[in-house]
Protein backbone atom coordinates (compact mmCIF):
# COMPACT_ATOMS: atom_id res chain seq x y z
CA UNK A 1 0.00 0.00 0.00
CA UNK A 2 1.01 3.92 -0.48
CA UNK A 3 1.64 5.66 2.42
CA UNK A 4 -1.19 7.48 4.17
CA UNK A 5 0.59 11.27 5.03
CA UNK A 6 -0.55 13.75 2.59
CA UNK A 7 2.80 14.92 2.66
CA UNK A 8 4.11 11.63 1.74
CA UNK A 9 1.29 12.04 -1.99
CA UNK A 10 3.00 10.54 -4.61
CA UNK A 11 2.72 12.14 -8.39
CA UNK A 12 1.13 9.82 -11.18
CA UNK A 13 2.72 10.21 -14.45
CA UNK A 14 -0.07 10.52 -16.87
CA UNK A 15 0.62 8.41 -20.04
CA UNK A 16 -1.87 9.22 -22.64
CA UNK A 17 -2.23 7.09 -25.23
CA UNK A 18 -5.05 8.45 -27.16
CA UNK A 19 -3.22 8.36 -30.12
CA UNK A 20 -1.91 5.11 -30.11
CA UNK A 21 -4.21 2.57 -28.11
CA UNK A 22 -7.39 5.16 -28.99
CA UNK A 23 -6.85 5.05 -32.34
CA UNK A 24 -6.87 1.50 -32.15
CA UNK A 25 -11.00 1.75 -32.38
CA UNK A 26 -12.15 1.32 -35.89
CA UNK A 27 -13.54 3.87 -37.82
CA UNK A 28 -11.51 6.20 -35.74
CA UNK A 29 -8.47 6.93 -37.13
CA UNK A 30 -7.05 10.44 -37.41
CA UNK A 31 -4.69 12.27 -40.50
CA UNK A 32 -1.52 13.96 -39.09
CA UNK A 33 -3.15 17.08 -38.71
CA UNK A 34 -5.58 15.96 -36.44
CA UNK A 35 -3.11 14.07 -34.14
CA UNK A 36 -1.18 17.21 -34.03
CA UNK A 37 -4.27 19.04 -32.51
CA UNK A 38 -5.30 16.25 -30.48
CA UNK A 39 -1.58 16.42 -28.91
CA UNK A 40 -1.06 20.03 -28.50
CA UNK A 41 -4.96 19.66 -26.56
CA UNK A 42 -2.88 16.93 -24.39
CA UNK A 43 -0.04 19.02 -23.63
CA UNK A 44 -2.27 22.02 -22.75
CA UNK A 45 -3.89 19.56 -20.14
CA UNK A 46 -1.05 18.60 -18.84
CA UNK A 47 0.01 14.97 -19.84
CA UNK A 48 3.18 14.14 -18.79
CA UNK A 49 3.70 11.22 -21.59
CA UNK A 50 2.33 11.19 -25.76
CA UNK A 51 2.45 7.95 -26.70
CA UNK A 52 1.72 9.65 -30.22
CA UNK A 53 1.90 6.02 -32.23
CA UNK A 54 3.20 2.76 -33.87
CA UNK A 55 6.00 4.48 -36.28
CA UNK A 56 6.32 1.36 -38.45
CA UNK A 57 2.63 0.28 -39.34
CA UNK A 58 2.39 3.12 -41.89
CA UNK A 59 3.79 5.58 -43.04
CA UNK A 60 1.14 7.87 -41.95
CA UNK A 61 1.31 6.89 -38.06
CA UNK A 62 5.49 7.55 -38.71
CA UNK A 63 4.84 11.07 -40.17
CA UNK A 64 2.26 11.52 -37.21
CA UNK A 65 4.77 11.02 -34.57
CA UNK A 66 7.72 13.05 -36.35
CA UNK A 67 5.35 15.94 -36.33
CA UNK A 68 3.85 15.34 -33.04
CA UNK A 69 8.13 15.42 -31.81
CA UNK A 70 8.37 18.89 -33.84
CA UNK A 71 5.43 20.73 -32.38
CA UNK A 72 5.08 19.26 -28.88
CA UNK A 73 7.46 20.54 -26.36
CA UNK A 74 6.93 19.68 -22.67
CA UNK A 75 5.39 16.01 -22.76
CA UNK A 76 7.84 12.76 -23.29
CA UNK A 77 7.14 11.52 -27.13
CA UNK A 78 6.57 7.57 -26.82
CA UNK A 79 6.80 5.46 -30.06
CA UNK A 80 5.46 2.07 -30.05
CA UNK A 81 7.52 -0.74 -31.09
CA UNK A 82 7.08 -4.70 -31.19
CA UNK A 83 10.40 -6.51 -29.47
CA UNK A 84 11.84 -6.33 -32.90
CA UNK A 85 15.14 -4.66 -34.30
CA UNK A 86 13.19 -3.11 -37.08
CA UNK A 87 10.61 -1.93 -35.08
CA UNK A 88 13.02 0.21 -32.98
CA UNK A 89 15.26 1.66 -35.39
CA UNK A 90 12.23 3.21 -37.60
CA UNK A 91 10.73 4.54 -33.97
CA UNK A 92 14.07 5.77 -33.22
CA UNK A 93 14.37 7.34 -36.59
CA UNK A 94 10.77 8.76 -35.84
CA UNK A 95 11.85 10.45 -32.44
CA UNK A 96 14.54 12.29 -33.70
CA UNK A 97 13.01 15.51 -33.14
CA UNK A 98 11.51 15.07 -29.85
CA UNK A 99 13.05 16.80 -27.12
CA UNK A 100 12.31 14.06 -24.95
CA UNK A 101 11.86 10.75 -26.62
CA UNK A 102 10.60 7.54 -25.39
CA UNK A 103 10.69 3.79 -27.07
CA UNK A 104 8.30 1.51 -26.16
CA UNK A 105 9.28 -2.10 -26.84
CA UNK A 106 7.80 -5.16 -25.27
CA UNK A 107 7.02 -8.49 -25.79
CA UNK A 108 3.92 -11.22 -24.30
CA UNK A 109 4.67 -12.86 -21.27
CA UNK A 110 1.53 -14.84 -20.94
CA UNK A 111 1.24 -18.61 -21.37
CA UNK A 112 -1.07 -17.73 -24.48
CA UNK A 113 1.09 -15.69 -26.00
CA UNK A 114 4.18 -17.30 -25.42
CA UNK A 115 2.84 -20.84 -26.57
CA UNK A 116 0.35 -19.62 -29.15
CA UNK A 117 1.30 -16.67 -30.47
CA UNK A 118 4.91 -16.90 -30.52
CA UNK A 119 5.11 -20.40 -30.94
CA UNK A 120 8.01 -20.38 -28.08
CA UNK A 121 9.17 -20.72 -24.64
CA UNK A 122 9.85 -18.95 -21.97
CA UNK A 123 13.23 -18.58 -21.52
CA UNK A 124 13.32 -17.52 -25.51
CA UNK A 125 11.00 -14.95 -24.91
CA UNK A 126 13.01 -13.58 -21.98
CA UNK A 127 15.89 -13.37 -23.80
CA UNK A 128 14.35 -11.31 -26.71
CA UNK A 129 12.82 -8.68 -24.24
CA UNK A 130 16.60 -8.64 -22.70
CA UNK A 131 17.94 -8.04 -26.42
CA UNK A 132 15.54 -5.76 -27.11
CA UNK A 133 15.79 -3.16 -24.24
CA UNK A 134 19.51 -3.28 -24.99
CA UNK A 135 18.84 -2.69 -28.57
CA UNK A 136 16.63 0.57 -27.93
CA UNK A 137 18.55 2.00 -25.35
CA UNK A 138 21.29 2.30 -27.99
CA UNK A 139 18.89 5.01 -29.18
CA UNK A 140 17.47 6.65 -26.09
CA UNK A 141 17.92 6.49 -22.33
CA UNK A 142 14.15 6.38 -21.98
CA UNK A 143 13.59 2.78 -22.85
CA UNK A 144 9.69 1.56 -21.65
CA UNK A 145 9.13 -2.30 -21.55
CA UNK A 146 5.58 -3.77 -21.80
CA UNK A 147 5.01 -7.05 -21.26
CA UNK A 148 2.33 -7.86 -23.05
CA UNK A 149 -0.73 -10.06 -21.18
CA UNK A 150 0.55 -9.78 -18.00
CA UNK A 151 -2.51 -9.84 -16.87
CA UNK A 152 -2.85 -13.55 -17.14
CA UNK A 153 0.91 -13.84 -17.14
CA UNK A 154 2.41 -16.10 -14.11
CA UNK A 155 3.68 -13.93 -11.78
CA UNK A 156 6.85 -15.75 -10.81
CA UNK A 157 7.58 -15.92 -14.50
CA UNK A 158 6.53 -11.64 -15.33
CA UNK A 159 8.86 -10.80 -11.98
CA UNK A 160 12.11 -12.94 -13.57
CA UNK A 161 11.10 -10.94 -17.21
CA UNK A 162 10.68 -7.66 -15.38
CA UNK A 163 13.71 -7.97 -13.13
CA UNK A 164 15.95 -9.17 -16.49
CA UNK A 165 14.88 -6.05 -18.48
CA UNK A 166 15.42 -2.99 -15.64
CA UNK A 167 18.63 -5.18 -15.47
CA UNK A 168 19.25 -4.45 -18.94
CA UNK A 169 18.49 -0.64 -19.12
CA UNK A 170 14.26 -0.40 -19.01
CA UNK A 171 13.83 2.82 -17.21
CA UNK A 172 9.72 1.90 -16.96
CA UNK A 173 7.89 -1.34 -16.62
CA UNK A 174 4.39 -1.21 -17.84
CA UNK A 175 2.45 -4.19 -17.36
CA UNK A 176 -0.82 -4.19 -19.11
CA UNK A 177 -3.86 -5.99 -18.06
CA UNK A 178 -4.01 -6.86 -22.17
CA UNK A 179 -7.29 -8.36 -22.22
CA UNK A 180 -9.25 -6.28 -19.24
CA UNK A 181 -9.33 -9.71 -17.16
CA UNK A 182 -8.12 -8.99 -13.64
CA UNK A 183 -10.26 -7.71 -10.68
CA UNK A 184 -8.85 -5.18 -8.95
CA UNK A 185 -7.63 -6.95 -6.43
CA UNK A 186 -5.78 -9.64 -8.24
CA UNK A 187 -3.90 -6.38 -10.63
CA UNK A 188 -3.78 -5.04 -7.13
CA UNK A 189 -1.54 -7.98 -5.84
CA UNK A 190 0.68 -8.34 -9.29
CA UNK A 191 1.84 -5.35 -8.45
CA UNK A 192 2.57 -5.76 -4.86
CA UNK A 193 4.03 -9.11 -5.78
CA UNK A 194 6.46 -7.66 -8.12
CA UNK A 195 7.21 -4.67 -5.85
CA UNK A 196 8.18 -7.45 -3.45
CA UNK A 197 9.94 -9.56 -5.44
CA UNK A 198 12.09 -7.87 -8.33
CA UNK A 199 15.61 -6.96 -7.19
CA UNK A 200 16.12 -3.45 -7.99
CA UNK A 201 12.40 -3.08 -8.62
CA UNK A 202 12.50 0.91 -7.97
CA UNK A 203 14.79 1.46 -10.28
CA UNK A 204 12.22 1.54 -12.87
CA UNK A 205 8.86 3.13 -12.50
CA UNK A 206 6.22 0.76 -12.79
CA UNK A 207 3.14 1.06 -14.92
CA UNK A 208 -0.53 0.36 -15.58
CA UNK A 209 -2.24 -0.17 -18.90
CA UNK A 210 -5.67 -1.84 -18.21
CA UNK A 211 -8.38 -2.54 -20.81
CA UNK A 212 -11.94 -2.14 -19.81
CA UNK A 213 -13.68 -5.72 -21.35
CA UNK A 214 -15.21 -5.96 -17.67
CA UNK A 215 -15.84 -2.35 -17.04
CA UNK A 216 -12.78 -2.70 -14.81
CA UNK A 217 -9.89 -0.58 -16.29
CA UNK A 218 -9.92 2.21 -14.15
CA UNK A 219 -10.32 0.02 -10.93
CA UNK A 220 -7.45 -1.61 -11.89
CA UNK A 221 -5.49 1.02 -12.68
CA UNK A 222 -6.51 2.61 -8.97
CA UNK A 223 -5.90 -1.06 -7.31
CA UNK A 224 -2.33 -0.84 -9.22
CA UNK A 225 -1.54 2.58 -7.84
CA UNK A 226 -2.64 1.34 -4.31
CA UNK A 227 0.03 -1.10 -4.47
CA UNK A 228 3.15 1.08 -5.98
CA UNK A 229 2.08 1.75 -9.57
CA UNK A 230 3.17 5.36 -10.44
CA UNK A 231 2.69 5.90 -14.20
CA UNK A 232 -0.87 5.71 -15.43
CA UNK A 233 -1.73 4.80 -19.02
CA UNK A 234 -4.75 5.85 -20.19
CA UNK A 235 -6.75 7.45 -22.61
CA UNK A 236 -9.45 10.62 -23.11
CA UNK A 237 -12.69 9.06 -22.95
CA UNK A 238 -11.63 5.70 -22.34
CA UNK A 239 -11.42 4.87 -26.07
CA UNK A 240 -9.07 2.23 -26.74
CA UNK A 241 -9.33 -1.10 -28.66
CA UNK A 242 -12.18 -3.40 -28.16
CA UNK A 243 -14.10 -1.74 -25.06
CA UNK A 244 -11.44 0.49 -24.24
CA UNK A 245 -8.53 1.84 -21.60
CA UNK A 246 -8.74 3.61 -18.11
CA UNK A 247 -10.10 6.46 -18.86
CA UNK A 248 -7.80 9.41 -18.10
CA UNK A 249 -10.37 11.83 -16.65
CA UNK A 250 -11.54 8.65 -14.70
CA UNK A 251 -8.31 8.27 -12.91
CA UNK A 252 -7.05 11.91 -12.66
CA UNK A 253 -10.41 12.67 -11.04
CA UNK A 254 -10.42 10.04 -8.88
CA UNK A 255 -7.34 11.52 -7.35
CA UNK A 256 -8.20 15.22 -6.93
CA UNK A 257 -11.73 13.81 -5.55
CA UNK A 258 -10.46 11.25 -2.73
CA UNK A 259 -8.31 13.07 -0.80
CA UNK A 260 -7.37 9.88 1.11
CA UNK A 261 -5.30 8.27 -1.68
CA UNK A 262 -2.15 9.76 -1.27
CA UNK A 263 -1.40 10.02 -4.79
CA UNK A 264 -1.66 13.40 -7.14
CA UNK A 265 -1.33 14.14 -11.04
CA UNK A 266 -0.67 17.67 -12.42
CA UNK A 267 -3.45 17.36 -14.84
CA UNK A 268 -5.07 20.93 -15.03
CA UNK A 269 -8.55 19.32 -14.59
CA UNK A 270 -10.41 22.80 -16.22
CA UNK A 271 -9.35 21.76 -19.49
CA UNK A 272 -10.42 18.00 -19.33
CA UNK A 273 -14.03 18.50 -20.88
CA UNK A 274 -13.04 20.71 -23.48
CA UNK A 275 -10.57 17.82 -24.24
CA UNK A 276 -12.92 15.10 -24.47
CA UNK A 277 -15.32 17.13 -26.84
CA UNK A 278 -12.59 17.62 -29.21
CA UNK A 279 -11.56 13.97 -29.18
CA UNK A 280 -14.91 12.88 -29.41
CA UNK A 281 -15.64 15.32 -32.58
CA UNK A 282 -12.21 14.36 -34.50
CA UNK A 283 -12.21 10.69 -33.54
CA UNK A 284 -16.14 10.35 -34.63
CA UNK A 285 -16.67 8.28 -30.94
CA UNK A 286 -19.72 9.85 -28.82
CA UNK A 287 -19.18 10.17 -25.36
CA UNK A 288 -22.15 8.09 -23.80
CA UNK A 289 -24.62 10.41 -21.89
CA UNK A 290 -23.72 8.96 -18.41
CA UNK A 291 -20.15 8.47 -18.81
CA UNK A 292 -18.08 9.34 -15.77
CA UNK A 293 -16.76 12.79 -15.23
CA UNK A 294 -17.62 13.77 -19.26
CA UNK A 295 -21.07 12.09 -20.09
CA UNK A 296 -23.48 15.30 -20.91
CA UNK A 297 -25.76 13.98 -17.89
CA UNK A 298 -22.44 13.52 -15.57
CA UNK A 299 -23.18 16.92 -13.68
CA UNK A 300 -26.89 17.12 -14.75
CA UNK A 301 -29.56 16.86 -11.12
CA UNK A 302 -32.84 16.72 -13.17
CA UNK A 303 -35.54 15.03 -10.26
CA UNK A 304 -36.97 17.52 -8.01
CA UNK A 305 -35.47 16.37 -4.65
CA UNK A 306 -31.97 16.22 -5.62
CA UNK A 307 -32.06 19.64 -7.23
CA UNK A 308 -33.70 20.66 -3.82
CA UNK A 309 -30.54 19.02 -2.44
CA UNK A 310 -28.01 20.54 -4.49
CA UNK A 311 -29.25 24.42 -4.30
CA UNK A 312 -28.91 24.01 -0.62
CA UNK A 313 -25.33 22.44 -0.84
CA UNK A 314 -23.82 21.45 -3.81
CA UNK A 315 -21.74 18.94 -1.94
CA UNK A 316 -25.41 17.10 -0.91
CA UNK A 317 -25.16 15.20 -4.15
CA UNK A 318 -22.07 16.25 -5.88
CA UNK A 319 -18.33 15.21 -4.77
CA UNK A 320 -16.96 17.24 -7.65
CA UNK A 321 -17.47 20.65 -8.49
CA UNK A 322 -18.35 20.98 -12.40
CA UNK A 323 -16.49 23.86 -12.52
CA UNK A 324 -13.23 21.59 -11.74
CA UNK A 325 -13.70 19.53 -15.33
CA UNK A 326 -14.43 23.02 -17.08
CA UNK A 327 -18.45 22.58 -17.25
CA UNK A 328 -20.29 26.15 -17.31
CA UNK A 329 -23.51 25.62 -17.56
CA UNK A 330 -26.27 24.79 -14.88
CA UNK A 331 -26.40 21.55 -13.57
CA UNK A 332 -29.85 21.99 -12.29
CA UNK A 333 -32.10 21.11 -15.71
CA UNK A 334 -35.73 21.31 -15.65
CA UNK A 335 -37.93 18.75 -16.41
CA UNK A 336 -41.20 17.27 -15.36
CA UNK A 337 -39.14 15.40 -12.57
CA UNK A 338 -38.80 19.30 -11.11
CA UNK A 339 -39.41 20.66 -8.23
CA UNK A 340 -40.20 24.16 -7.35
CA UNK A 341 -36.94 24.92 -5.82
CA UNK A 342 -35.16 24.34 -8.91
CA UNK A 343 -38.41 26.41 -11.23
CA UNK A 344 -37.44 29.49 -8.57
CA UNK A 345 -33.67 28.67 -8.97
CA UNK A 346 -33.92 29.60 -12.80
CA UNK A 347 -36.48 32.10 -12.30
CA UNK A 348 -34.59 34.23 -10.00
CA UNK A 349 -31.63 33.49 -12.50
CA UNK A 350 -33.62 35.19 -15.44
CA UNK A 351 -35.05 38.01 -13.13
CA UNK A 352 -37.94 36.98 -12.38
CA UNK A 353 -38.28 37.15 -8.50
CA UNK A 354 -42.09 35.29 -7.52
CA UNK A 355 -43.31 35.56 -4.65
CA UNK A 356 -45.20 31.84 -2.96
CA UNK A 357 -48.38 32.15 -4.60
CA UNK A 358 -47.05 33.15 -7.85
CA UNK A 359 -44.80 30.60 -7.93
CA UNK A 360 -47.23 27.97 -6.89
CA UNK A 361 -48.80 28.97 -10.15
CA UNK A 362 -45.94 28.95 -12.50
CA UNK A 363 -45.13 25.31 -11.13
CA UNK A 364 -48.80 24.08 -12.16
CA UNK A 365 -48.16 26.25 -15.67
CA UNK A 366 -44.40 24.54 -15.88
CA UNK A 367 -45.05 21.43 -15.49
CA UNK A 368 -47.77 21.65 -18.24
CA UNK A 369 -44.99 22.74 -20.79
CA UNK A 370 -42.41 20.34 -18.85
CA UNK A 371 -44.41 17.58 -19.46
CA UNK A 372 -44.73 18.26 -23.37
CA UNK A 373 -41.14 18.15 -23.27
CA UNK A 374 -37.85 16.91 -22.78
CA UNK A 375 -36.37 19.86 -20.81
CA UNK A 376 -37.35 23.24 -20.18
CA UNK A 377 -35.12 25.93 -21.53
CA UNK A 378 -34.42 29.62 -20.70
CA UNK A 379 -36.31 30.95 -23.49
CA UNK A 380 -39.30 28.62 -22.65
CA UNK A 381 -39.18 30.17 -19.35
CA UNK A 382 -39.01 33.34 -20.54
CA UNK A 383 -41.73 32.63 -22.35
CA UNK A 384 -43.55 30.89 -19.59
CA UNK A 385 -42.78 34.23 -17.14
CA UNK A 386 -44.23 36.56 -19.72
CA UNK A 387 -47.94 35.79 -19.67
CA UNK A 388 -48.33 32.04 -18.68
CA UNK A 389 -47.07 32.32 -15.03
CA UNK A 390 -48.91 35.45 -13.75
CA UNK A 391 -52.40 34.39 -12.11
CA UNK A 392 -54.66 34.06 -14.96
CA UNK A 393 -57.15 36.54 -13.80
CA UNK A 394 -58.99 36.46 -17.16
CA UNK A 395 -62.92 36.18 -17.52
CA UNK A 396 -62.94 34.25 -20.73
CA UNK A 397 -61.22 31.40 -20.56
CA UNK A 398 -59.94 28.38 -22.95
CA UNK A 399 -61.11 25.30 -21.81
CA UNK A 400 -61.35 22.71 -24.35
CA UNK A 401 -60.47 23.18 -28.16
CA UNK A 402 -60.91 19.97 -30.60
CA UNK A 403 -59.65 20.65 -34.19
CA UNK A 404 -60.01 18.27 -37.11
CA UNK A 405 -57.44 19.08 -39.91
CA UNK A 406 -54.84 17.62 -42.86
CA UNK A 407 -54.40 16.95 -46.43
CA UNK A 408 -57.96 17.13 -48.43
CA UNK A 409 -59.68 17.52 -45.36
CA UNK A 410 -62.20 20.53 -44.39
CA UNK A 411 -60.47 22.13 -40.78
CA UNK A 412 -62.76 22.04 -38.28
CA UNK A 413 -62.36 23.29 -34.73
CA UNK A 414 -64.83 23.27 -31.55
CA UNK A 415 -64.10 25.09 -28.38
CA UNK A 416 -65.18 25.38 -25.06
CA UNK A 417 -65.15 28.41 -23.39
CA UNK A 418 -65.29 29.28 -19.60
CA UNK A 419 -66.65 32.75 -19.77
CA UNK A 420 -67.10 34.37 -16.38
CA UNK A 421 -67.29 30.62 -14.93
CA UNK A 422 -69.75 29.53 -17.61
CA UNK A 423 -69.18 26.95 -20.53
CA UNK A 424 -70.12 28.02 -23.79
CA UNK A 425 -69.49 25.56 -26.97
CA UNK A 426 -68.89 26.42 -30.63
CA UNK A 427 -67.99 25.02 -34.01
CA UNK A 428 -66.60 26.50 -37.11
CA UNK A 429 -64.80 25.23 -40.05
CA UNK A 430 -61.78 27.64 -41.48
CA UNK A 431 -58.84 27.39 -44.31
CA UNK A 432 -56.62 25.72 -41.44
CA UNK A 433 -57.03 24.99 -38.03
CA UNK A 434 -56.15 28.31 -36.58
CA UNK A 435 -58.51 29.90 -38.52
CA UNK A 436 -60.66 27.46 -38.04
CA UNK A 437 -60.26 27.80 -34.20
CA UNK A 438 -60.56 32.09 -34.13
CA UNK A 439 -63.66 31.56 -36.14
CA UNK A 440 -65.05 29.57 -33.24
CA UNK A 441 -63.89 31.80 -30.64
CA UNK A 442 -65.28 34.57 -32.58
CA UNK A 443 -68.76 33.25 -32.16
CA UNK A 444 -68.91 32.80 -28.66
CA UNK A 445 -67.01 36.51 -27.94
CA UNK A 446 -68.82 38.67 -30.50
CA UNK A 447 -66.63 41.73 -29.27
CA UNK A 448 -65.58 43.96 -32.21
CA UNK A 449 -62.12 43.54 -33.03
CA UNK A 450 -60.00 44.05 -36.02
CA UNK A 451 -57.19 41.66 -36.68
CA UNK A 452 -54.27 43.68 -37.40
CA UNK A 453 -51.45 41.09 -36.65
CA UNK A 454 -50.77 37.81 -35.84
CA UNK A 455 -47.54 36.00 -35.61
CA UNK A 456 -46.27 32.45 -34.72
CA UNK A 457 -42.79 32.19 -34.00
CA UNK A 458 -40.52 29.11 -32.71
CA UNK A 459 -37.43 28.99 -31.52
CA UNK A 460 -34.69 26.28 -33.22
CA UNK A 461 -34.54 23.64 -30.70
CA UNK A 462 -36.69 21.11 -33.18
CA UNK A 463 -39.99 20.04 -33.22
CA UNK A 464 -40.65 19.52 -29.42
CA UNK A 465 -40.57 22.84 -29.42
CA UNK A 466 -42.60 25.89 -27.91
CA UNK A 467 -44.55 27.87 -30.26
CA UNK A 468 -44.55 31.50 -29.62
CA UNK A 469 -48.17 33.68 -31.03
CA UNK A 470 -48.02 37.52 -30.57
CA UNK A 471 -51.77 39.01 -31.78
CA UNK A 472 -52.16 43.07 -32.14
CA UNK A 473 -56.21 43.36 -32.40
CA UNK A 474 -57.71 47.04 -32.62
CA UNK A 475 -61.17 48.29 -31.40
CA UNK A 476 -62.07 51.89 -31.38
CA UNK A 477 -59.00 53.22 -32.67
CA UNK A 478 -57.16 51.37 -29.85
CA UNK A 479 -54.78 48.66 -30.37
CA UNK A 480 -54.36 45.66 -27.73
CA UNK A 481 -51.87 42.61 -27.70
CA UNK A 482 -51.99 39.38 -27.03
CA UNK A 483 -49.58 36.25 -26.35
CA UNK A 484 -49.40 33.23 -25.52
CA UNK A 485 -46.82 30.12 -25.64
CA UNK A 486 -47.35 26.67 -26.32
CA UNK A 487 -46.21 23.31 -27.73
CA UNK A 488 -49.66 22.80 -29.28
CA UNK A 489 -49.23 26.60 -31.86
CA UNK A 490 -53.32 26.52 -32.59
CA UNK A 491 -53.93 26.36 -28.56
CA UNK A 492 -50.80 28.97 -28.12
CA UNK A 493 -52.92 30.97 -30.97
CA UNK A 494 -56.39 30.59 -29.41
CA UNK A 495 -55.12 31.56 -26.01
CA UNK A 496 -53.41 34.94 -27.41
CA UNK A 497 -56.73 35.94 -29.13
CA UNK A 498 -58.54 35.18 -26.09
CA UNK A 499 -55.83 37.41 -24.53
CA UNK A 500 -55.98 40.45 -26.85
CA UNK A 501 -59.43 40.33 -26.54
CA UNK A 502 -59.81 40.12 -23.10
CA UNK A 503 -58.02 43.24 -22.53
CA UNK A 504 -60.75 44.99 -24.84
CA UNK A 505 -63.43 43.48 -22.74
C1 LIG B 1 -1.87 -5.07 -27.43
C2 LIG B 1 -1.65 -4.04 -28.41
O1 LIG B 1 -2.44 -3.14 -28.49
S1 LIG B 1 -0.26 -4.12 -29.35
C3 LIG B 1 -0.47 -2.89 -30.56
C4 LIG B 1 -1.47 -3.26 -31.55
N1 LIG B 1 -1.43 -2.35 -32.64
C5 LIG B 1 -1.24 -2.76 -33.88
O2 LIG B 1 -1.10 -3.93 -34.17
C6 LIG B 1 -1.31 -1.71 -34.95
C7 LIG B 1 -0.10 -1.68 -35.79
N2 LIG B 1 0.19 -2.96 -36.43
C8 LIG B 1 0.53 -3.05 -37.73
O3 LIG B 1 0.55 -2.09 -38.47
C9 LIG B 1 0.97 -4.39 -38.24
O4 LIG B 1 0.35 -5.41 -37.46
C10 LIG B 1 2.52 -4.51 -38.16
C11 LIG B 1 3.14 -3.54 -39.16
C12 LIG B 1 3.05 -4.22 -36.77
C13 LIG B 1 2.94 -5.93 -38.50
O5 LIG B 1 2.33 -6.30 -39.72
P1 LIG B 1 2.69 -7.74 -40.36
O6 LIG B 1 4.14 -7.84 -40.50
O7 LIG B 1 1.88 -7.85 -41.59
O8 LIG B 1 2.27 -8.82 -39.26
P2 LIG B 1 0.85 -9.20 -38.69
O9 LIG B 1 0.17 -7.97 -38.20
O10 LIG B 1 0.08 -10.03 -39.65
O11 LIG B 1 1.23 -10.13 -37.45
C14 LIG B 1 1.92 -9.62 -36.35
C15 LIG B 1 3.29 -10.21 -36.29
O12 LIG B 1 4.01 -9.54 -35.24
C16 LIG B 1 4.43 -10.51 -34.28
N3 LIG B 1 4.40 -9.87 -33.00
C17 LIG B 1 3.31 -9.46 -32.34
N4 LIG B 1 3.67 -8.85 -31.21
C18 LIG B 1 5.01 -8.87 -31.18
C19 LIG B 1 5.95 -8.39 -30.26
N5 LIG B 1 5.57 -7.73 -29.17
N6 LIG B 1 7.25 -8.58 -30.51
C20 LIG B 1 7.65 -9.22 -31.62
N7 LIG B 1 6.79 -9.70 -32.52
C21 LIG B 1 5.48 -9.52 -32.30
C22 LIG B 1 3.43 -11.64 -34.42
O13 LIG B 1 3.95 -12.81 -33.87
C23 LIG B 1 3.29 -11.69 -35.93
O14 LIG B 1 4.44 -12.24 -36.47
P3 LIG B 1 4.41 -13.64 -37.30
O15 LIG B 1 3.59 -13.31 -38.52
O16 LIG B 1 5.82 -13.90 -37.58
O17 LIG B 1 3.75 -14.63 -36.41
C1 LIG C 1 1.16 -2.74 -26.37
C2 LIG C 1 0.58 -2.86 -25.02
C3 LIG C 1 1.07 -1.76 -24.16
C4 LIG C 1 -0.90 -2.81 -25.08
O1 LIG C 1 -1.49 -1.95 -25.69
C5 LIG C 1 -1.64 -3.82 -24.33
O2 LIG C 1 -1.05 -4.77 -23.85
O3 LIG C 1 -2.88 -3.67 -24.22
Amino acid sequence: MVATTADSAEKIIIFDTTLRDGEQVPGSQLNTLEKIEVAKALEELGVDVIEAGFPISSPGDFKSVVEISKVVSNPVISALTRAKEKDIDVAAEALKYAKKGRIHTGIGTSPYHIYSKFNSTPEQILERAVQMVKYARKYVDDVEFFAEDAGRSDNAFLAQVVEAVIAAGATVINLPDTTGYCTPYEYGEKIRYLKENVANVDRAVLSAHCHNDLGMATANALAGIMNGIRQVECTINGIGERAGNTSLEEIVMILKCRKDIPAYTDIDTTKILKTSRLVSNLMRMPVQANKAIVGRNAFAHSSGIHQDGVLKNRENYEIIDPADIGVTDSSIVLTARSGRAALDHHLRRLGYNLSHAELDVAYSKFLVVADAQKSVSDDDLRNLAGTEMVEDARRIKLDYLQVVCGKDAIPMATVRLLIDGEACVATASGNGPIDASINAVRQLITQKVTLEEFLIQAFTRGTDDVGKVHIQVANKGKVFYGFSANTDIITASVNAYIDAVSKVI
